[in-house]
């Protein structure tokens, strides 16, 4: 292993996939190149995001900074969220701690589960400027948008909503029905989201459950996304699709999301897993499990 070792967790909420480093002693500075090499399946560690915890200059436990794989830095990650939520409140011994990002001040929340962690992700923003939209949209609950032929176009009509991050909704009888890996790239980058978007198929099960694909912007096709599984809740409750409580059915686990009446903040609760400890040396890339996680490593490798 060469000079610059650098010791991380690989973790995940829901399969959502992401290398943890702590930065709060030491800082961690990696070029858009090297997080995309790190993030990378085949030749890196492998990530959907990078997630560096930094001291927070507000007195936070700490600041959260995210990185999509392809190496974009973007202000909102609802599973990381989680996961970091329970990393500090197992370090300080608390049953709550607070994150700070560029979207704002986030609350982690025990739920008696070590594993099972509650996010308080703030107030969803609906109007087009705060999405951001390129165009005005009086009603946000479905904008012009539409892919494929005019006549029969394959999505069209998405809800959009900001839950610190960039988020549209289609709304779809069967998530399976639609090739959303050539579909996403072409939604999250259409002009109409001059900040790109996440893309969600979102098919209502009942007043009580929601079944959700994710197109991630800057990732792809992701196991699970938080922030779109709040951003399709509340969506689904505002247009009285759905109750302000619901189960969302990601493939890689459910999340409790609750849009509260009191305060209007979206409550996430789920899963987070460590898969193990290691240690990577960022010029080479080489890298080493160097503890263990939730699993047994097999368990983890299978
Ligand atoms: N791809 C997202 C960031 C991560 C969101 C997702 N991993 C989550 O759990 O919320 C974006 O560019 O806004």
């Amino acid at each position: 292993m060469g000079e610059r070792r650098i010791p991380f967790l690989k973790m995940n909420g829901l399969g959502n996939e992401f290398v943890v480093w702590d930065a709060r002693a030491e800082p961690v500075r990696l070029s858009p190149d090297q997080i995309r090499a790190i993030g990378d399946p085949e030749d890196g560690i492998g990530f959907d995001q990078m997630i560096t915890v930094e001291r927070s200059p507000i007195g936070a436990d700490a600041f959260m900074r995210i990185h999509n794989r392809d190496g974009g830095q973007v202000d909102a990650c609802g599973n990381a969220t989680r996961c970091i939520g329970r990393l500090l409140m197992q370090e300080a011994g608390k049953d709550a701690v607070t994150i700070q990002t560029n979207a704002g001040l986030l609350h982690a929340y025990s739920t008696g589960d070590p594993f099972r962690i509650t996010a308080d992700m703030g107030e969803p923003r609906f109007a087009w400027n705060e999405i951001p939209l390129a165009e005005e949209f009086h009603d946000t609950r479905a904008i012009e948008l539409q892919i494929g032929p005019i006549d029969k176009p394959i999505l069209h009509t998405p809800s959009v909503v900001n839950v610190g991050n960039p988020h549209a909704v289609f709304w779809v009888r069967d998530i399976e029905a639609y090739d959303l890996s050539r579909i996403g790239p072409l939604l999250e980058s259409h002009p109409i989201f001059p900040e790109k978007a996440n893309i969600s198929l979102a098919h209502v099960l009942s007043d009580t459950e929601i079944e959700v694909k994710v197109w991630e912007r800057g990732v792809g096709l992701t196991r699970a996304c938080g922030t779109a599984a709040c951003a399709v809740a509340v969506a689904a409750a505002r247009d009285k699709r759905t109750d302000r409580k619901v189960t969302v059915h990601l493939p890689g686990g459910p999340l409790q999301i609750e849009w509260r009446t009191s305060d209007n903040h979206v409550m996430m609760t789920g899963g987070t897993e460590i898969e193990y400890e290691g240690l990577i040396d960022i010029e080479t890339l080489e890298f080493q499990r160097t503890g263990p996680g939730d699993k047994p490593i097999l368990e983890v490798v299978k």
